[in-house]
């Protein structure tokens, strides 16, 4: 691994920074990692990107430290899409939004501290959440649109009962490539077979504690055994890799890290370390935020041959492999490292509000005007102003914790 705090430093002012090139790409970004200089472009066709590792190379020329090599990647070819994305979706700085996050319910069946308060959040009454057919409905308007890929999330997604009818109908959409749920695992185990025969195709599961009893304190309820079970179903089931949300807090599961890798060894689990975040309700303190890096050279320590992967552009983890083993390793450095250049998501929450980032404030409702009988149009003009307002990236952790938002559980991640 290299390492040279002046070169680094040299190249700081690049890194994060967003850059357009004319006619050729909508955009790429410099990333660091301690071993890599990521150029990542979005750009959907081969040529424009041979093209674009000249002009890259050019923009760089003179910062990259001789120690640090590059690499830059497309969208990968299956993200070639059926259904062109619609100006609707795209924002003002060029970023496509083809990943719909939609959270099905407020309600769920833990209590995670980290995620809302121990008294519970104020729920919307069950008349003002959206029926199986408007989610259908405003799902189809995305999908037409260009979305390709759908996230259920919640609350906790499987508690809803129409759960299969809806992943049923969603995959059906054309043009839909993913349909992905996050779930906390609880229930999960005797419903997989049926939802993974109704088209659900990626499964994310939250688990942060491989001790019973951390787990109860951590999320007020018992359960621990049901979502270990869960993971080895969507293991058997063929789902991989299953990936494994493991919230990381101080004092509370930092020293559980490497416990938590050596499950990859042998199992195609991708274990994804996520920076604890703030939101209304969660108590969050900066003392509990364990940083990437931090994380970073612990991992390294134990696994010297640690090696970084090629991310995707759009994706929230920043991916690791290590020689041996069976799965992978993660980092969700939100706080630390924001992924914001390469974001893709948009969020209909369960009561009807779009969202066009997970931690700005700002919301319209879809549910009213849905209801009152807007047509694709009218709903399309709404939606479109909200992702041209989108800004270039969060506040910073600090602002964020400081700003009213909702608690996680109405978000869904
Ligand atoms: N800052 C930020 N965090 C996000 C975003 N999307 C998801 N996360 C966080 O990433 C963690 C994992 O979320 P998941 O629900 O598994 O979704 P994902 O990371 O998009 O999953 P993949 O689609 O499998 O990459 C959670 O802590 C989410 O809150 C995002 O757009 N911005
Ligand atoms: C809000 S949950 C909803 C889905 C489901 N109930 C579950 O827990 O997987 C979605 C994801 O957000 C993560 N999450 C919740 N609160 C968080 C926080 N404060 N910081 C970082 N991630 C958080 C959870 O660990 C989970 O992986
Ligand atoms: S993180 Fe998921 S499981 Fe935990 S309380 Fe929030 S919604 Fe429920
Ligand atoms: S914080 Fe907002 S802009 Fe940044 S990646 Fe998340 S949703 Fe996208």
């Amino acid at each position: 691994m290299f390492r040279s705090v002046p070169l680094l430093s040299k190249l700081h002012p690049r890194i994060g920074k967003q850059y357009h090139l004319k006619n050729s790409v909508r955009w790429f970004h410099v990333q660091s990692s301690s071993d890599l200089v990521n150029c990542e472009i979005a750009s959907y066709s081969e040529p424009i990107y041979n093209n674009c590792r000249e002009l890259i190379s050019g923009c760089l020329s003179g910062f990259l430290p001789k120690t640090y090599s590059t690499s830059c990647s497309t969208l990968s070819h299956d993200t070639l899409k059926d259904n062109p994305v619609s100006d609707m979706l795209v924002d003002s700085f060029g970023r496509l939004h083809t990943y719909l996050r939609i959270s099905l319910t407020e309600r769920c069946n833990l209590r995670c501290q980290y995620c809302m308060p121990a008294e519970g959040v104020e729920l919307t009454p069950g008349p003002r959440l959206l029926s199986k057919n408007e989610i259908v409905r405003l799902a189809n308007l995305f999908v037409s649109s260009g979305v390709d890929k759908i996230r259920l999330t919640g609350g906790e997604p499987t508690i809803r009962k129409d759960i299969e009818e809806i992943c049923l109908h969603l995959s059906n959409l054309k043009g839909l490539k993913t349909l992905a749920m996050t779930t906390n695992g609880i229930t999960l185990s005797k419903k997989l077979l049926k939802l993974k025969e109704c088209g659900l195709s990626a499964l994310n599961i939250s688990l942060d504690t491989l001790v019973p009893s951390k787990f109860e304190f951590m999320t007020r309820r018992k359960g621990h055994e049901r979502v270990m079970e869960s993971i080895n179903t969507a293991i058997i089931l063929g789902y991989n890799p299953v990936k494994v949300n493991c919230v990381v807090m101080r004092g509370f599961n930092d020293d559980e890290i490497l416990d938590f890798i050596e499950l990859t060894r042998e199992r195609p689990i991708n274990i994804r370390f996520i920076e604890f975040m703030p939101f209304d309700g969660n108590v969050w303190n900066v003392k509990k935020l364990v940083p990437y890096s931090e994380m970073l050279d612990r991992v390294v320590k134990e696994y010297p041959d640690l090696k970084r992967l090629q991310d995707n552009p759009t994706d929230t983890a920043k991916n690791f492999r290590i020689e041996g083993h069976c799965g992978t390793v993660s980092f969700i450095t939100s706080m630390t490292e924001h992924f914001c250049a390469g974001c893709n998501r948009l969020r209909l929450l369960a009561d009807g509000n779009f969202k066009v980032c997970l931690f700005g404030p700002s919301e319209v409702g879809l549910r009213d005007p849905l209801r009152r009988g807007a047509d694709d149009h009218e709903l399309k003009e709404i939606i479109g102003a909200a992702v041209k307002k989108k800004k270039a990236s969060h506040a910073g952790m600090y602002d964020i914790a400081r700003t009213a938002n909702r608690p996680m559980i109405h978000i869904g991640g």
